[in-house]
């Protein structure tokens, strides 16, 4: 199974107003699709950011990899280490340090889901089944809350609408639940005043009675206002994610509140997990695949966390559904991973370059797919589409803080910041 092809696309597709820590989405959100050609003709698909900078790399990586086995898996790694060889650019999504592994691993990750396809497809078995079988048979998503506006400057409202208070937050989960039958909220926080926040959440907490719910700041708070929400918070959190910044931050608020601290900040290397558990400064990791080396990779993560006693959960970023189908094939392998994921696949409301039917919602999870490989078909009409779309949107990276600032020209990013 040789690779004799690489056909790497940037693809753009709409995105909602959506609000963070960093600014607000962009009225379009990048991907890269990548698909790996076999000299017996079969294709695997892989999806990453779609930030020029990586962009680039994946482009320049997919030619050394020609002639390659779809095994050599450790070849692949070793010649993209070579090629990436420093730090990039790649701070995409409120994911933490840029350091060198991370960007080799953020590279080496659509190729290597792209191997698996293939591997699959060959021999006849879902993805999952080479990650160890499945320990589920679906994966169960949360509803991920944001505070958003009803439309970027300029257009109509999208069928959202606001969510800019307590009301609206409620009234979108019981959009997104009525939907897709979600289980356990997250709230996207770092928005607004923390009080704000913690009202959001009690209000959550009266309306969907038992529901497990999480609040993600990314790392908006110091750690005496991270200690204050979480004791305000007790009873109604399952968790707290990135409260403030940094291991040594967040270790001084584990030991002082009554939840576990999540982390897709603090954690995002595997040089930050000795650190981490040392300290105790998480109970909790949220893995994705995109940038802890792909699905393997992060199988290993999953197993280092299980020794150390770390629970875990799933981090995403605007995606397609390319990366649902593998962070289901993922979730379902892995024993310890039994907190619901996060997944932005609402806000893309249909749009993407899988062709429908084998990815569905029951009651908030995600059944993994049955056919070989990762279990999806792209769909080529889409995919030309969305890169007509990338060509004419004028987006070459994610920059919420920028495009925040062109209506708030006095917001600033700066974390901590309450
Ligand atoms: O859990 C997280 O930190 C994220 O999902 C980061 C994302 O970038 C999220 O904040 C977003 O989409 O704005
Ligand atoms: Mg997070």
């Amino acid at each position: 199974m040789i690779i004799r092809q690489i056909h790497v696309t940037p693809v753009a597709f709409r995105d909602p107003p959506l609000l963070n820590a960093a600014g607000v989405h962009e009225p379009w959100a990048l991907r890269t699709i990548v698909e790996v050609v076999t000299d017996e003709g079969l294709t695997g698909l892989g999806e990453t950011y779609g930030d020029l900078v990586h962009l680039g790399k994946v482009r320049e990586c997919a030619q050394a990899l020609i002639g390659l086995d779809v095994h050599a898996l450790n070849t692949m790694y070793a010649r993209i280490s070579a090629i990436v060889g420093n730090v990039v650019n790649d701070r995409h999504g409120l994911t933490g340090v840029a350091n060198k592994e991370k960007s080799i691993d953020r590279v080496f990750s659509p190729f290597e889901v792209a191997c698996l396809d293939i591997r699959g497809k060959a021999t006849g078995v879902p993805v999952v089944d080479l990650l160890g079988g499945k320990v589920r048979d679906a994966v169960p998503y949360s509803a991920y809350l944001f505070y958003k506006w009803a439309a970027h400057p300029g257009e109509d409202p999208d069928r959202f609408g606001a969510a800019l208070d307590e009301a609206g937050i409620v009234e979108q989960a019981r959009l997104l639940i009525d939907e897709y039958g979600f289980e356990s909220i997250k709230l996207k926080g770092g928005v607004y005043p923390p009080d704000q926040e913690i009202a959001a959440i009690q209000a959550l907490h009266e309306a969907f009675p038992g529901v497990p719910l999480r609040l993600d700041p990314n790392a908006a708070w110091t750690v005496e206002t991270s200690i204050r929400v979480a004791h305000e918070l007790d009873g109604a959190l399952q968790y707290l994610e990135d409260p403030t910044p940094e291991i040594a931050g967040m270790a001084q608020v584990a030991a002082a509140v009554p939840m576990p601290l999540a982390t897709n900040m603090c954690v995002v290397t595997p040089e930050h997990l000795p650190p981490a558990t040392a300290s105790h400064a998480i109970g909790v990791l949220l893995l994705d695949h995109h940038y802890w080396g792909g699905l393997v990779r992060s199988s290993h993560i999953a197993a280092m966390c299980d020794a150390f006693g770390l629970a875990m959960s799933m981090h995403s970023n605007s995606h397609l559904g390319i990366s649902l189908a593998a962070m289901t094939h993922l979730a379902a392998a892995t024993p310890n991973l039994t907190f619901a994921c996060d997944t932005h696949t609402p806000w893309q409301d249909g749009q993407d370059v899988v062709k429908p039917g084998a990815l569905t919602f029951v009651n908030g999870a995600v059944p993994v797919p049955a056919g070989p490989g990762l279990g999806i078909e792209l769909d080529r009409d889409a995919l030309a589409v969305m890169n007509e779309q990338y060509e004419k949107c004028g987006i070459v990276a994610r920059d919420d803080t920028t495009y925040m600032q062109r209506f708030n020209p006095t917001f600033s990013a700066r974390r901590p910041r309450w």
